[in-house]
């Protein structure tokens, strides 16, 4: 079975870079930058690094972050994890991934905004001819954040539009900042031509799928637990054929789920949900697409015809415009032929 799942053509919705950097990447500049590393190995520093069963909630998964953005704070450094993510995506046979990122984050040590959209754009440039990969940005605007900043994200943004970007995100600690707070960034970006995704329903609160959908123009959702609590929130996600961006491990760790037996996945499945399956950070959650889609066989019981199902359902909620969806679409498929 795990060999099947090596060899199957992938496609990642949901994968943010600052929680998806090499460990040893990060250790390494951490020392570069200065930072007092003496008494840690590389070894203790990865477990710091990543989340191992401590966390009790997603703002202490939050906390992971800081380590990343110390070092995502130069260009060079951006260019590379970048580079090195989409490297290590290639080797599991991840054919087309769109990387999740907030500018303003890297923006603390003086990189301007187009300096560090650039930097991530580069490095996708570059493993693009060296891995073969396919990949575009989404620019994540932070919650806790005021909606100017939103609205300056989107403004800014604008330019990289089908250059390499292809949507906005909203994301960060969902508890006290409702989705409505950044309306007018949302319809703005939705004006100007974003795709649009928006973190909801993770910590529990199932309203918050709806006001993404029906105020922020949400047409895919970051993990959309909650929606199982309300059968008015399933029928609209339904309806309106919104995609779900669900992340099983990274759900486990935050304790959107106590336990894999209550995630919902199946029953979004029953109910015709488009459901998608992704990493949501690669080292923060100390994952990869095999590990995830391994769980769901053996702690849920799926079958490798469920989770082409799911992959199937990845190639429809691509942001990516009709013909390149079309060729992405060709290259999954020949390789299932193959399985
Ligand atoms: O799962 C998540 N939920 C909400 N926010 C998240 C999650 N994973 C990462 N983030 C935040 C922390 C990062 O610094 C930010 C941009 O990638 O997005
Ligand atoms: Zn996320």
């Amino acid at each position: 079975m795990k060999d099947i799942l090596k060899k199957l053509p992938k496609i990642e919705l949901h994968c943010h870079l600052d929680g998806s950097v090499r460990p040893e990447t990060m250790y390494e500049l951490l020392l570069e930058e200065g930072e007092d590393m003496e008494d840690i190995s590389l070894e203790q520093f990865e477990k710091m690094a990543k989340v191992v069963d401590e966390c009790n909630s997603l703002v202490e998964y939050l906390e992971r972050f800081s380590y990343p953005l110390k070092v995502m704070q130069r260009k060079e450094n951006i260019e590379r994890i970048t580079y090195e993510l989409l490297e290590d995506l290639s080797k599991q046979n991840v054919k087309y991934v769109e990387i999740r990122f907030a500018p303003f984050l890297f923006m603390e040590k003086g990189l301007s905004f187009d300096e560090s959209v650039e930097s991530v754009l580069k490095g996708m440039e570059r493993a693009k001819g060296d891995f073969n990969i396919l990949s575009n940005a989404i620019l994540v605007c932070m919650r806790h954040e005021s909606v100017e900043k939103s609205i300056e994200l989107v403004e800014k943004g604008e330019k990289f539009l089908g250059k390499g970007v292809v949507a906005v995100d909203l994301a960060g600690a969902e508890e006290g900042f409702p989705p409505e707070n950044h309306k007018e960034a949302f319809d703005l970006a939705y004006k100007k031509g974003y795709n649009i995704t928006v973190h909801a329903g993770e910590t529990g609160r199932y309203e918050n799928i709806t006001k993404s959908i029906e105020l922020l123009h949400a047409e895919r959702i970051g993990h959309g637990i909650a929606a199982i609590k309300s059968p008015e929130v399933m029928e609209l996600i339904k309806n309106k054929n919104i995609f779900l961006e669900m992340c099983p491990i990274s759900n486990l760790q935050t304790k959107a789920v106590e336990s894999l037996d209550e995630y919902p996945i199946k029953e979004f499945l029953d109910n015709d949900i488009l459901v998608t399956v992704n990493t949501d950070n690669t080292t923060v959650s100390n994952t990869s697409l095999d590990k995830e889609y391994e769980l769901l066989i053996d702690g849920l019981g799926f079958s490798i015809e469920d989770i082409i199902k799911l992959i199937k359902n990845s190639i429809e909620a691509t942001f990516l415009p009709k013909e390149e969806k079309a060729h992405l679409k060709r290259i999954i498929e020949n390789e299932l032929k193959n399985i």
